[in-house]
C-alpha cells in the first residue's frame, strides 16, 4: 500500500478543482436552456468561467472546500487503521498546498486546527465487499449547502402544499417543499440526493449516499424513477433559477432511494449540494494503493465554449439596457440612494471581508480599522503566502448572507457600513436598516471563487487572524469586481420577491400526483 497516501493526495486535489464531468454536462444543459441576456444566463456564463479557471489553476472551484467525506470499499483484510492515517495525513498535505481551505473548527472554542484534521474531520466511512481491488470515493460538500438540507417527519403541514401524507405523494411534497426552502442560498441550480425511511440518522445518510450516484443514471426502481423525473420537470418551474435570481433551471439533478423504516416514523430526508458538486472517485490496487481508474469520467469533454460565445454576445446587447455603475469606497449615502436592484456594480478599491466571527465581535467591539463608507465581503477566502511572504488570494467567492442577519443592520448603522457584498440574500431586519441608514446588499455568484480572486490584486493587511484563516479580517484591494444589487436603499429586494413568486408557484403542486 506504499503509493495509497499519494493516490489519496491525488483525488482530494482532483475533486476541490476539477468538477466531474457529469456535473459539467448538466450546468452545460441548463445553460442552454436559460435566456441569452437574463440574470440568470449571466450567472451560469461565471460559473462555466469559473470551472474552467479552476482547471487552469488547479485550485479550488469554491473556497469553502467543504467537508472531506470519504467513502471506501475495501476487500477483506485491507488494514483499515493504515488507510485511515494515510487519508489525514493526504488531507493535511493538500490543505498545506491550499487545494483546501482550513475548515476544521472546535464548536465550542472557534478555533481552526488549521490543517482540516480534528474530531469527526475528515469523515471516513469504510465498508468491506468482495471484489479484489479498493473503491474510494469523495466528496466535498460545502456549509452552504449543507444548512439547506431538510428532514420532513410525516405526516405533515407543509407551506404552499398543504398535507403531506405516509405515502409516496406525500414524499412528492416533501421534496418539491424542500427546493422551495433552499431558494437561492445553497448556490443554485442544485442537486439533491433524497433518503426515504429510516431513522433521522440513515435517512440523512441514505440520502447522501444519493449524491454519490451518476447524474446521468436512471433509477432501476419504478417508482422512484418516476418520481425523480417529476421532480426534475416540476421544480424547475419553481423559477428560483441560479443564485435565487429567477429563471428556468434551479434543480441540475434528483436521486431518490428508499430504506425500510419503523412502524411510528416516516422520515424523508433532503441532502442538497450546490452547482459546484464535488465529488469524484478512484478504483485502486488493494497491494499497492495504485490508481487504477478514475471514476466519473464516462462521456465526452464537455465544450462550454459554443455556449460561451452566445452569452458574450447576448450580454453585449444586455449591457446597453442594465445601468452599470463604478464604486470605490469611502462610498457617501448619496452614491448609496442612487442605486436599485438590478444595478450592475463594479468595485475598485478595498474591500473588507466579514463573516460570522467577525459580525458577532463587532457588535461588542470596535473594529480594527475605520469602516466608514467601506465595504463588507462576506468571504471566507483561501490565501497563501508567495515567496516573500506576502499573503495571495488563492479562492474567494461569498458566503451566504443571512446568517448575519441578526446583526447586519446594527453592524452597518454603528460603523456607517455602505454596502455589503454576499449571496443568497438577506431578511426584513437588514432590509430595514438599508432603507433607515443608506446602504446596499450585492449579490455576488456563490461558488465562483477562482473567478474572483482573479480581480484581487493585493492583500493590503489582515485583522482578528485568531478566528482563523477563514473568519479573519483580510483588507483587498480588487479591480473590477463585479456583483448586482439585489437589496436596495429603497425598500426593494429581489430575495423577497423570488420568495413570494416561487410559494405562488408551488401551490400549483398542491393536488395529488401519485396516487
Ligand atoms: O464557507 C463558505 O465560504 C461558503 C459556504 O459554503 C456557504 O455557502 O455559505
Ligand atoms: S459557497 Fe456555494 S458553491 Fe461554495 S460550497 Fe457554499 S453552497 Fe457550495
Amino acid at each position: 500500500m506504499e503509493k495509497f497516501q499519494e493516490s489519496m493526495y491525488k483525488l482530494i486535489v482532483e475533486t476541490s478543482t476539477k468538477l466531474p464531468k457529469d456535473v459539467r454536462r448538466a450546468i452545460l444543459a441548463a445553460k442552454l436552456k436559460e435566456n441569452a441576456g437574463t440574470r440568470a444566463a449571466m450567472s451560469l456564463d461565471t460559473i462555466t468561467d469559473n470551472i474552467l479557471k479552476a482547471d487552469e489553476n488547479v485550485s479550488p472551484i469554491c473556497q469553502d472546500t467543504g467537508l472531506p467525506t470519504f467513502k471506501i470499499k475495501v476487500p477483506v483484510g485491507a488494514n483499515q487503521i493504515k488507510m485511515k492515517k494515510a487519508i489525514r495525513q493526504a488531507i493535511a498535505d493538500a490543505t498545506k498546498d491550499t487545494k483546501l481551505r482550513p475548515n476544521s473548527v472546535d464548536s465550542i472554542t472557534g478555533d481552526n486546527s488549521g490543517d482540516n484534521l480534528g474530531d469527526g474531520t475528515p469523515v471516513i466511512k469504510f465498508e468491506q465487499w468482495e471484489e479484489d481491488y479498493i473503491d474510494a470515493r469523495l466528496i466535498l460538500k460545502g456549509g452552504g449547502c449543507e444548512n439547506k438540507n431538510i428532514q420532513y417527519s410525516l405526516p405533515a403541514e407543509l407551506e404552499g402544499l398543504g398535507r403531506a401524507g405516509r405515502d409516496l405523494d406525500g414524499i412528492r411534497k416533501c421534496i418539491m417543499h424542500s427546493v422551495y426552502q433552499a431558494q437561492g442560498q445553497g448556490c443554485s441550480a442544485g442537486f439533491i440526493g433524497v433518503g426515504i425511511g429510516g431513522d433521522r440518522t440513515s435517512g440523512y445518510e441514505l440520502a447522501k449516499e444519493m449524491l454519490f450516484r451518476s447524474v446521468d443514471d436512471v433509477n432501476p426502481n419504478d417508482n422512484l424513477r418516476k418520481l425523480e423525473e417529476y421532480v426534475m420537470e416540476n421544480a424547475n418551474k419553481l423559477g428560483i433559477g441560479t443564485m435565487g435570481f429567477g429563471g428556468e433551471t434551479t434543480l441540475l439533478g434528483c436521486k431518490v432511494g428508499v430504506i425500510n423504516r419503523i412502524p411510528a416514523s416516516f422520515f424523508v430526508s433532503v441532502a442538497y449540494n450546490c452547482w459546484a458538486y464535488r465529488r469524484l472517485g478512484v478504483k485502486l490496487n488493494a497491494e499497492t494503493g495504485e490508481i487504477q481508474d478514475w471514476l466519473y469520467t464516462e462521456g465526452e469533454e464537455v465544450d462550454f465554449t459554443k455556449a460561451e460565445e452566445e452569452a458574450a454576445a447576448a450580454v453585449e446587447q444586455q449591457e446597453e439596457k442594465t445601468r452599470s455603475v463604478t464604486l470605490e469606497a469611502p462610498i457617501t449615502e448619496e452614491q448609496i440612494r442612487e442605486l436599485k436592484v438590478g444595478d450592475v456594480v463594479t468595485i475598485n478599491g478595498m474591500m473588507h471581508t466579514g463573516r460570522d466571527a467577525i459580525h458577532k465581535h463587532l457588535m461588542d467591539n470596535p473594529a480594527p480599522i475605520d469602516l466608514n463608507g467601506q465595504i463588507i465581503y462576506h468571504c471566507g477566502p483561501v490565501m497563501a503566502k508567495d515567496a516573500e511572504g506576502n499573503w495571495v488570494v488563492k479562492a474567494a467567492g461569498p458566503t451566504t448572507s443571512i446568517r448575519e442577519e441578526p446583526y447586519q443592520g446594527d453592524i452597518m448603522k454603528k460603523f456607517g457600513i455602505r454596502a455589503v457584498i454576499g449571496k443568497g440574500g438577506m431578511g426584513p431586519k437588514t432590509l430595514a436598516a438599508l432603507k433607515e441608514h443608506g446602504g446596499v446588499y450585492l449579490n455576488a455568484i456563490g461558488g465562483a471563487a477562482q473567478y474572483y480572486a482573479e480581480c484581487m490584486e493585493k492583500v493590503e493587511g489582515v485583522d482578528l487572524m485568531e478566528f482563523g484563516v477563514p473568519e479573519a479580517m483580510w483588507h483587498i484591494r480588487v479591480n473590477g469586481f463585479t456583483a448586482v444589487v439585489t437589496m436596495d436603499s429603497h425598500g426593494n429586494s429581489l430575495h423577497e420577491h423570488v420568495e413570494k413568486s416561487s410559494l405562488q408557484k408551488l401551490e400549483q403542486f398542491k393536488d395529488p400526483v401519485f396516487k
